[in-house]
Protein backbone atom coordinates (compact mmCIF):
# COMPACT_ATOMS: atom_id res chain seq x y z
CA UNK A 1 0.00 0.00 0.00
CA UNK A 2 1.29 3.58 -0.88
CA UNK A 3 0.72 5.12 2.25
CA UNK A 4 2.41 2.42 4.55
CA UNK A 5 5.75 3.38 4.29
CA UNK A 6 8.96 1.11 4.04
CA UNK A 7 12.63 1.20 5.55
CA UNK A 8 15.06 2.81 3.77
CA UNK A 9 15.64 1.55 -0.11
CA UNK A 10 11.87 -0.68 0.49
CA UNK A 11 11.89 -4.21 1.50
CA UNK A 12 12.35 -5.41 -1.93
CA UNK A 13 15.88 -4.31 -2.08
CA UNK A 14 16.65 -5.59 1.07
CA UNK A 15 15.66 -9.17 -0.01
CA UNK A 16 17.80 -8.44 -2.81
CA UNK A 17 20.95 -7.08 -0.95
CA UNK A 18 20.40 -9.79 1.73
CA UNK A 19 20.21 -7.22 4.03
CA UNK A 20 17.69 -9.69 6.51
CA UNK A 21 19.28 -9.13 9.80
CA UNK A 22 15.89 -10.27 11.81
CA UNK A 23 16.50 -13.51 9.89
CA UNK A 24 17.11 -16.64 12.37
CA UNK A 25 18.18 -18.87 9.32
CA UNK A 26 15.76 -21.37 10.93
CA UNK A 27 12.44 -22.14 12.43
CA UNK A 28 11.68 -20.31 15.85
CA UNK A 29 12.26 -22.45 18.24
CA UNK A 30 8.97 -21.76 20.38
CA UNK A 31 7.22 -22.50 17.04
CA UNK A 32 9.07 -25.52 16.95
CA UNK A 33 7.72 -26.12 20.36
CA UNK A 34 4.30 -25.50 19.57
CA UNK A 35 4.17 -27.78 16.75
CA UNK A 36 6.35 -30.50 18.82
CA UNK A 37 3.61 -30.25 21.35
CA UNK A 38 0.95 -30.31 18.58
CA UNK A 39 -0.46 -26.94 20.87
CA UNK A 40 -1.49 -25.36 17.49
CA UNK A 41 -4.68 -25.49 15.61
CA UNK A 42 -5.07 -27.43 12.26
CA UNK A 43 -7.08 -26.55 9.25
CA UNK A 44 -5.70 -23.18 7.19
CA UNK A 45 -2.82 -21.30 8.69
CA UNK A 46 -1.24 -18.15 7.75
CA UNK A 47 2.22 -16.44 8.25
CA UNK A 48 2.02 -12.61 7.05
CA UNK A 49 5.77 -11.35 6.09
CA UNK A 50 7.17 -14.24 6.43
CA UNK A 51 10.25 -13.77 5.19
CA UNK A 52 12.44 -17.13 4.63
CA UNK A 53 9.63 -19.06 5.59
CA UNK A 54 11.19 -21.26 8.21
CA UNK A 55 8.14 -21.25 10.77
CA UNK A 56 5.66 -22.13 7.10
CA UNK A 57 7.56 -24.95 6.51
CA UNK A 58 7.91 -26.23 10.12
CA UNK A 59 4.00 -25.82 10.53
CA UNK A 60 2.92 -27.62 7.63
CA UNK A 61 1.37 -30.57 7.68
CA UNK A 62 -1.27 -32.85 6.19
CA UNK A 63 -3.63 -31.77 8.69
CA UNK A 64 -2.17 -27.86 7.98
CA UNK A 65 -1.84 -26.45 5.08
CA UNK A 66 0.52 -23.10 5.70
CA UNK A 67 0.44 -19.96 3.22
CA UNK A 68 3.61 -17.88 3.90
CA UNK A 69 2.64 -14.00 2.34
CA UNK A 70 5.30 -12.05 1.50
CA UNK A 71 5.38 -8.63 -0.22
CA UNK A 72 9.28 -9.24 -1.99
CA UNK A 73 9.22 -11.22 -5.29
CA UNK A 74 12.92 -11.91 -4.38
CA UNK A 75 12.22 -13.34 -0.85
CA UNK A 76 8.93 -15.74 -2.93
CA UNK A 77 11.16 -16.83 -4.93
CA UNK A 78 14.09 -17.83 -2.73
CA UNK A 79 11.40 -19.52 -0.72
CA UNK A 80 10.17 -21.51 -3.27
CA UNK A 81 13.69 -22.53 -4.65
CA UNK A 82 15.25 -23.27 -0.94
CA UNK A 83 12.04 -25.56 0.14
CA UNK A 84 9.82 -26.60 -2.92
CA UNK A 85 10.97 -30.81 -2.90
CA UNK A 86 10.88 -31.04 0.63
CA UNK A 87 8.58 -34.22 1.57
CA UNK A 88 5.68 -32.09 2.90
CA UNK A 89 5.74 -29.41 0.44
CA UNK A 90 2.27 -29.98 -0.70
CA UNK A 91 1.01 -28.69 2.46
CA UNK A 92 2.29 -25.10 2.35
CA UNK A 93 2.83 -22.39 -0.72
CA UNK A 94 4.40 -19.01 -0.53
CA UNK A 95 2.25 -16.43 -2.32
CA UNK A 96 3.66 -13.25 -3.03
CA UNK A 97 0.96 -10.53 -2.00
CA UNK A 98 0.29 -7.83 -0.04
CA UNK A 99 -1.38 -8.28 3.32
CA UNK A 100 -3.32 -5.36 3.64
CA UNK A 101 -4.80 -5.63 0.30
CA UNK A 102 -4.80 -9.31 -0.20
CA UNK A 103 -8.34 -11.03 -0.80
CA UNK A 104 -8.20 -14.89 -0.27
CA UNK A 105 -11.25 -16.99 -1.54
CA UNK A 106 -11.17 -18.51 2.45
CA UNK A 107 -10.56 -17.77 5.79
CA UNK A 108 -7.64 -18.85 8.23
CA UNK A 109 -7.77 -20.91 11.79
CA UNK A 110 -4.70 -19.43 12.38
CA UNK A 111 -2.41 -16.80 12.19
CA UNK A 112 1.19 -16.72 13.24
CA UNK A 113 3.23 -13.01 13.26
CA UNK A 114 6.34 -12.73 14.24
CA UNK A 115 8.56 -9.82 13.55
CA UNK A 116 5.69 -8.70 11.27
CA UNK A 117 3.29 -6.09 13.56
CA UNK A 118 6.74 -4.24 14.64
CA UNK A 119 7.60 -3.91 11.12
CA UNK A 120 5.14 -0.98 10.65
CA UNK A 121 4.89 2.54 12.06
CA UNK A 122 2.35 2.78 15.17
CA UNK A 123 -0.24 4.68 12.73
CA UNK A 124 -0.63 1.35 10.57
CA UNK A 125 -1.27 -0.93 13.91
CA UNK A 126 -4.88 -0.07 13.59
CA UNK A 127 -5.03 -1.54 10.04
CA UNK A 128 -2.94 -4.52 10.75
CA UNK A 129 -5.85 -5.56 13.31
CA UNK A 130 -8.79 -5.26 10.89
CA UNK A 131 -6.57 -7.37 8.48
CA UNK A 132 -6.35 -10.15 11.22
CA UNK A 133 -10.01 -10.04 12.07
CA UNK A 134 -10.69 -9.82 8.52
CA UNK A 135 -8.94 -12.90 7.61
CA UNK A 136 -9.64 -14.83 10.73
CA UNK A 137 -12.28 -17.14 11.00
CA UNK A 138 -14.84 -17.39 13.97
CA UNK A 139 -13.13 -19.41 16.56
CA UNK A 140 -9.86 -19.08 15.03
CA UNK A 141 -6.62 -17.94 17.12
CA UNK A 142 -3.98 -15.23 16.17
CA UNK A 143 -0.36 -15.97 17.89
CA UNK A 144 1.27 -12.70 18.37
CA UNK A 145 4.94 -13.51 19.11
CA UNK A 146 5.38 -9.82 20.67
CA UNK A 147 9.22 -8.31 19.89
CA UNK A 148 10.69 -5.90 20.83
CA UNK A 149 8.92 -5.24 23.97
CA UNK A 150 12.06 -3.41 25.46
CA UNK A 151 15.21 -1.90 22.96
CA UNK A 152 14.23 -1.90 19.63
CA UNK A 153 14.39 1.36 18.03
CA UNK A 154 11.13 3.87 17.75
CA UNK A 155 11.80 3.57 13.89
CA UNK A 156 12.54 2.82 11.25
CA UNK A 157 12.00 -1.11 12.06
CA UNK A 158 11.76 -2.57 14.21
CA UNK A 159 9.59 -0.32 16.10
CA UNK A 160 9.24 -1.30 19.71
CA UNK A 161 5.80 -2.83 20.78
CA UNK A 162 3.90 -3.40 24.34
CA UNK A 163 1.38 -5.58 25.54
CA UNK A 164 -1.15 -2.80 26.06
CA UNK A 165 -0.59 -1.66 22.60
CA UNK A 166 -1.79 -5.32 21.04
CA UNK A 167 -4.70 -5.23 23.83
CA UNK A 168 -6.49 -2.53 22.62
CA UNK A 169 -6.07 -3.21 19.17
CA UNK A 170 -7.28 -6.18 19.67
CA UNK A 171 -9.94 -6.25 22.43
CA UNK A 172 -12.56 -4.07 20.64
CA UNK A 173 -12.15 -6.16 17.36
CA UNK A 174 -14.16 -9.30 18.60
CA UNK A 175 -10.70 -10.81 20.34
CA UNK A 176 -9.94 -12.36 23.58
CA UNK A 177 -6.79 -13.15 25.25
CA UNK A 178 -6.40 -17.03 25.82
CA UNK A 179 -2.55 -16.36 27.25
CA UNK A 180 0.22 -14.03 27.47
CA UNK A 181 3.53 -14.96 28.57
CA UNK A 182 7.21 -14.67 28.33
CA UNK A 183 9.15 -16.58 25.38
CA UNK A 184 11.21 -18.62 27.15
CA UNK A 185 12.42 -20.40 24.12
CA UNK A 186 13.80 -16.88 22.87
CA UNK A 187 16.93 -16.35 20.18
CA UNK A 188 19.57 -15.85 23.03
CA UNK A 189 19.68 -11.74 21.45
CA UNK A 190 16.16 -10.93 21.92
CA UNK A 191 16.10 -12.85 25.41
CA UNK A 192 13.95 -11.22 27.96
CA UNK A 193 12.42 -8.97 24.98
CA UNK A 194 9.31 -11.16 23.92
CA UNK A 195 6.69 -12.52 25.29
CA UNK A 196 4.01 -14.66 23.08
CA UNK A 197 0.47 -13.61 22.49
CA UNK A 198 -2.37 -16.67 22.05
CA UNK A 199 -5.51 -14.46 21.13
CA UNK A 200 -9.26 -15.85 19.88
CA UNK A 201 -11.35 -14.59 17.71
CA UNK A 202 -14.77 -15.15 19.66
CA UNK A 203 -17.19 -16.99 17.39
CA UNK A 204 -20.15 -14.50 17.14
CA UNK A 205 -20.57 -11.05 18.58
C1 LIG B 1 11.10 -7.95 9.64
S1 LIG B 1 10.75 -9.05 8.34
C2 LIG B 1 10.27 -10.53 9.23
C3 LIG B 1 10.26 -11.79 8.41
C4 LIG B 1 9.86 -13.06 9.19
N1 LIG B 1 8.56 -12.94 9.80
C5 LIG B 1 10.91 -13.38 10.21
O1 LIG B 1 10.64 -13.21 11.42
O2 LIG B 1 11.99 -13.84 9.81
C6 LIG B 1 9.20 -8.44 7.72
C7 LIG B 1 8.81 -9.07 6.41
O3 LIG B 1 7.51 -8.60 6.03
C8 LIG B 1 7.49 -8.41 4.62
N2 LIG B 1 6.42 -7.44 4.36
C9 LIG B 1 6.45 -6.10 4.61
N3 LIG B 1 5.28 -5.54 4.28
C10 LIG B 1 4.47 -6.53 3.84
C11 LIG B 1 3.13 -6.59 3.37
N4 LIG B 1 2.40 -5.48 3.29
N5 LIG B 1 2.62 -7.78 3.00
C12 LIG B 1 3.37 -8.91 3.07
N6 LIG B 1 4.66 -8.92 3.51
C13 LIG B 1 5.20 -7.75 3.89
C14 LIG B 1 8.88 -7.94 4.28
O4 LIG B 1 9.23 -8.14 2.93
C15 LIG B 1 9.75 -8.76 5.26
O5 LIG B 1 10.21 -9.94 4.68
Amino acid sequence: MDHIKEPPGGWENMWVEGRTLWDLGEATPIVVHLCETSSLPNGRALVPGCGTGYDVVVMANPDRHVIGLELSKTSVERSMKMFSSLPNSKHFSFLKEDFFTWEPTEKFDLIFDYNFFCAFEPKVRPLWAKRMQELLNPGGELITLMYPLSGGTPGPPPYRVSVSAYEELLIPLEFEVNSIVDNELAPATRKGMEKIGRWKKKKSV
